[in-house]
């Protein structure tokens, strides 16, 4: 035995095709260093391969058959259109649960993704999209308003997840989590919430993930809150085919297709499995971004001001129409997207058997890539000052901000067929929730917070986690007229913005 892995050893580090690209010595050998480097930071895989990247350069060997590449062009060239590149044995991690996000086979996504795209077409969007979202940001504003009334502190980062499952429960199946209503964590949603930080430390071997999700059994505490998470989303989709509403959500047009098909029965595992793709994908990512953007206002006022002053010309913002249009609303969106992507790490592909070349370096074939989003984004060579929050960047208001971008290296949502069909969705829901509470509040950090946490506390478990809490008090504005605050504005100078 001690034989077969010396050999195993030295042909990896020393015979391997991938042995001229740079990296960790043991990452050449096998990838438990890497979920070691997980356990001990705690999940911060976006840190360890940033490190890595300040390191080595642009391509790093991070395992044995694996190559991270921080150069922006790696984003199209496995994603891209006419790519060859394929998903990795990674996406195997949950199986026998299959849904759309994890299907590795071309054709069956294919097809899957034909039927989700129905239920994410504009018309379909516009059906359902407006009384939800809408609904459920009034839900969130109740709470808001009652604090600033009651002079009361709000847990932010608790009130974006209780909207961001609250919004998917309502789109998946016709059934809101209630949890802005209640105010409190549904049961389901802490339990898969839970487990989703087993998926960030194990990631880098996924095979030890599937060990653990198939022998962990009722051992594993982590195992056993996904296996009941996992049992109330297929409850909820086994209520969904029997029951008889009418009212259009994802599930129904998933749930149509298999019985016009006559496949209800076969497609259970695909309908389970993308039940629990609806929550988790849906959710976790734009309430993240929720929290993100918020913490970000909390820090730098000015962008309050500035969004506001663009708000008071809008009479209603529930015109999503309008909301798409707006210049400084959509550069804070975008640039918080840039700075703390959903998804900073996650997304390996693997490069066809004759490999592929990118930015003039040769990867060979059968190569596992990760392009890490989190540290490409931030890259000075796409983006002038780029670890700072700058949302004019994206508009051409102080167009020297733009010169230097790359907008190659900005893919939050992912591209080509497995980019996110929920894009569209999800930035309705920041667009309205920022809209809808900047023009009626000003908000700061409650007492002795100032948001570092959030921002340096985050952890990768394929989508990413805030840190900390987000503790903010809120007051309601006295107009609609765009005016100076110094109560707001600290030693800001905003008086440029009302001239
Ligand atoms: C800010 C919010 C969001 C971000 C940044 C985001 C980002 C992403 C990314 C990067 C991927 C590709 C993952 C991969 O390559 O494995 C993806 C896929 C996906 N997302 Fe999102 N997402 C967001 C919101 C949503 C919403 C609201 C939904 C609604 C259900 C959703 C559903 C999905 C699905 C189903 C996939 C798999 C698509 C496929 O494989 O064809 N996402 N998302």
């Amino acid at each position: 035995m001690t034989s077969l892995f010396s050999s195993i050893g030295v042909y990896r580090v020393f015979f391997h095709k991938l042995r001229s690209f740079p990296g960790p010595y043991l990452a050449r050998v096998s990838k438990l260093w890497h979920v070691w480097k997980c356990v001990k930071s705690r999940s911060r895989n976006h840190l360890i391969l940033d490190d890595l990247y300040k390191q080595y350069g642009d391509f790093v060997r991070t395992g044995p058959r694996e190559i991270t590449v921080f150069h922006p062009d790696i984003l199209y060239a496995i994603d891209g259109p006419g790519t060859k590149c394929s998903k990795t044995d990674w996406y195997d991690i949950l199986l026998p649960e299959i849904a759309i996000n994890t299907a590795r086979d071309k054709s069956e996504h294919d097809h899957r993704r034909k039927i989700w795209n129905r239920a994410f077409t504009t018309s379909a969007l516009a059906e359902y999209q407006h009384d939800v979202v809408a609904g459920l940001a009034g839900n969130l504003e109740e709470i808001i308003e009652k604090a600033a009334r009651d002079e009361e502190v709000v847990r932010f980062d608790e009130c974006a997840y209780w909207f961001g499952f609250d919004v998917m429960g309502q789109f998946a199946f016709t059934q809101s989590f209630h949890m802005l209503k209640s105010r409190e964590w549904h049961h389901a949603v802490s339990l898969l919430r839970a487990t989703g930080q087993l998926l960030g430390t194990f990631s880098p071997v996924p095979w030890l993930s599937q060990v653990g999700f198939q022998v962990g059994g009722n051992l594993l505490k982590g195992v056993r809150d996904w296996n009941e998470g996992l049992g109330w989303c297929r409850g909820r989709m086994a209520e969904r085919i029997k029951s008889t509403i009418k009212k259009r959500d994802i599930s129904s047009y998933l749930i149509e297709e298999s019985q016009k098909m006559g496949s209800l029965e076969q497609d259970r595992i695909w309908l389970n499995s993308d039940a629990i793709t609806m929550v988790v994908a849906g959710s976790e990512t734009t309430s993240a971004t929720l929290i993100f953007l918020f913490n970000h206002l909390a820090r730098d006022p000015i962008h309050q001001l500035k969004l506001f002053n663009e708000l008071a010309a809008v009479p209603d913002i529930s015109n999503h129409a309008v909301l798409q249009n707006l210049p400084h609303l959509n550069g804070v969106i975008n640039e918080t997207l840039r700075l703390h992507p959903p998804v900073p790490t996650g997304g390996n592909r693997e490069t066809p058997p004759e490999g592929i070349t990118v930015a003039g370096t040769y990867i060979p074939g059968n190569t596992n890539i990760v392009a890490p989003r989190y540290t490409i984004a931030r890259l000075e060579t796409c983006f002038k000052d780029a670890s700072s929050f700058i949302p004019e960047r994206w508009y051409n208001e102080g167009s020297e901000m733009k010169g230097n971008d790359n907008r190659k290296g900005f893919a939050p949502f992912g591209i080509g067929r497995y980019g996110c069909v929920g894009k569209q969705l999800a930035l309705a829901e920041l667009r309205l929730v920022t809209a809808l509470l900047v023009k009626k509040y000003k908000f700061w950090f409650a007492e002795g917070g100032d948001g570092q946490e959030v921002f340096d506390g985050m952890i990768d478990k394929f989508t990413v986690e805030p840190g900390g809490e987000l503790k903010l008090k809120f007051r309601l504005r006295s107009g609609s007229t765009p005016r100076p605050d110094s109560a707001v504005l600290g030693s800001v100078d905003a008086s440029s913005y009302y001239e």
